[in-house]
């Protein structure tokens, strides 16, 4: 058995904690605010971000970063992607010793459009770890911690690193692949989360499934649109890290990103959304990032650049409805068949 370090305890990373403890690892679960360690110590509850879950006795929250390090084996970050420059910071001056670096955050940088695990190559110190892991997939913290099946890949450009998170993560509720598409898992497990503030601002509006069907089929068009041009696997968009937590995020109540949505079109605005949400909704800033990034490649994200709209120009959703439904004729399938062959001619003539 292994001794891990959560870093981030909010609602993913405190269930996270509690798989890794339900496997017989010893958990230390860090928090930047020392009240709130004391608080999960002293009731073994996190009020704010997993009501009514008790988390076991000896998962030890701790706001005291070298104590949290200390002979772990890995180190899991669980953070808002805005909070992972800073963390990685404090991590690199404290971290003494190799360790596997994994990650459970699901974003892109507005600014300069890295993902999650290129702001950590950035920041870490590529001494201490061979490769980073990201374990993305259809997982609400809230089913997570009260042991609902669930399934997740663990993503990294070393196997073996991969292979290490499967390890730690994987158990009988808790069912963990690997895969070697970081770009597409990374892309996927953001993107996603502007689709689901589509899905709730749709329900909001009083549109029903068809409408929430047509989002996510053609969402995930798109998504993978971007994320074929930008190089990843066209399958990893039909895997659990593409499809499978889009269709979670879109259709379940338990998503933040749906539920900001949803207060959206009931006519709230943006910044009383994410003050009542008390949590992180990762969509806003990958809006603006893919909205952005989205013009700087050429591709064409109808659904995407309807959201940034409404999120950050002020436009009308109802209006934004009717723009989607009455853009130009097209078919359907043909770019998907034109990314599927780029896709594979160029792994062909690369030998990969
Ligand atoms: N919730 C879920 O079911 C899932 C979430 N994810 C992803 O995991 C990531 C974290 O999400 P989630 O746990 O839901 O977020 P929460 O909002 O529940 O919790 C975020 C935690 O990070 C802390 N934090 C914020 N800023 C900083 C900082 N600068 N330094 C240190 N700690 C900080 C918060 O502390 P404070 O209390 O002070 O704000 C809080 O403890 C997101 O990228 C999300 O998309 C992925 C899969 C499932
Ligand atoms: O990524 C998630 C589920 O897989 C969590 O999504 P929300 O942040 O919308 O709750």
């Amino acid at each position: 058995m292994e001794k891990i370090a959560v870093l981030g305890a909010g609602s993913w990373g405190t269930a996270l904690a509690m798989v890794l403890n339900d496997n017989g690892h010893e958990v230390r679960l860090w928090t930047h605010v020392a009240e709130h360690a004391e608080e999960i110590n002293r009731t073994h509850q996190n009020k704010a971000y997993l009501k009514d879950v008790v988390i076991p006795e000896a998962i030890h929250a701790t706001s005291d970063l070298v104590a949290a390090l200390k002979e772990v084996s890995a180190v899991v970050f669980v953070l808002p992607t805005k909070a992972i420059r800073p963390v990685c910071q404090q991590v690199k001056a404290v971290l003494d010793h190799h360790v596997t670096i994994i990650h459970g955050t699901k974003g892109i940088e507005p600014e300069t459009f890295k993902r999650v695990s290129e702001m950590m190559e950035e920041e870490l110190d590529a001494a201490c770890y061979d490769e980073i892991v990201v374990l993305s997939g259809p997982s609400h913290a809230e089913e997570v911690s009260v042991k609902q099946p669930t399934t997740v890949s663990a993503s990294s450009k070393s196997i073996a690193s991969a292979e290490h998170a499967q390890q730690l993560f994987m158990n009988d509720r808790f069912r963990v692949y690997t895969n070697k598409d970081v770009l597409g898992v990374e892309l996927g497990g953001s993107l996603k989360n502007i689709i689901a503030l589509g899905a709730g601002i749709s329900d909001g509006l009083g549109y029903g499934d068809n409408a929430k069907a047509a989002l996510v089929t053609r969402g995930l068009a798109e998504i993978a649109r971007l994320g074929t041009a930008m190089g990843a696997d066209p399958l990893t968009f039909i895997g659990l890290t593409g499809i499978g937590d889009l269709i979670v995020t879109c259709t379940s109540v338990h998503s933040r990103n749906w539920r900001a949505g949803n207060l959206l079109a009931k006519g709230n605005s943006l910044d009383d959304v994410l003050e009542q949400m008390g949590m992180v909704v990762e969509g806003v800033r990958t809006a603006q990032a893919a909205y952005h990034l989205a013009k700087v490649k050429g591709i064409d994200m109808p659904i995407t650049a309807g959201i940034y709209q409404i999120l950050f120009e002020n436009a009308d959703a109802q209006a934004m409805v009717d723009q989607l439904m009455t853009r130009t004729k097209r078919p359907e399938t043909d770019e998907i068949h034109e990314m599927l062959k780029a896709h594979y001619l160029k792994a062909y003539l690369t030998n990969e």
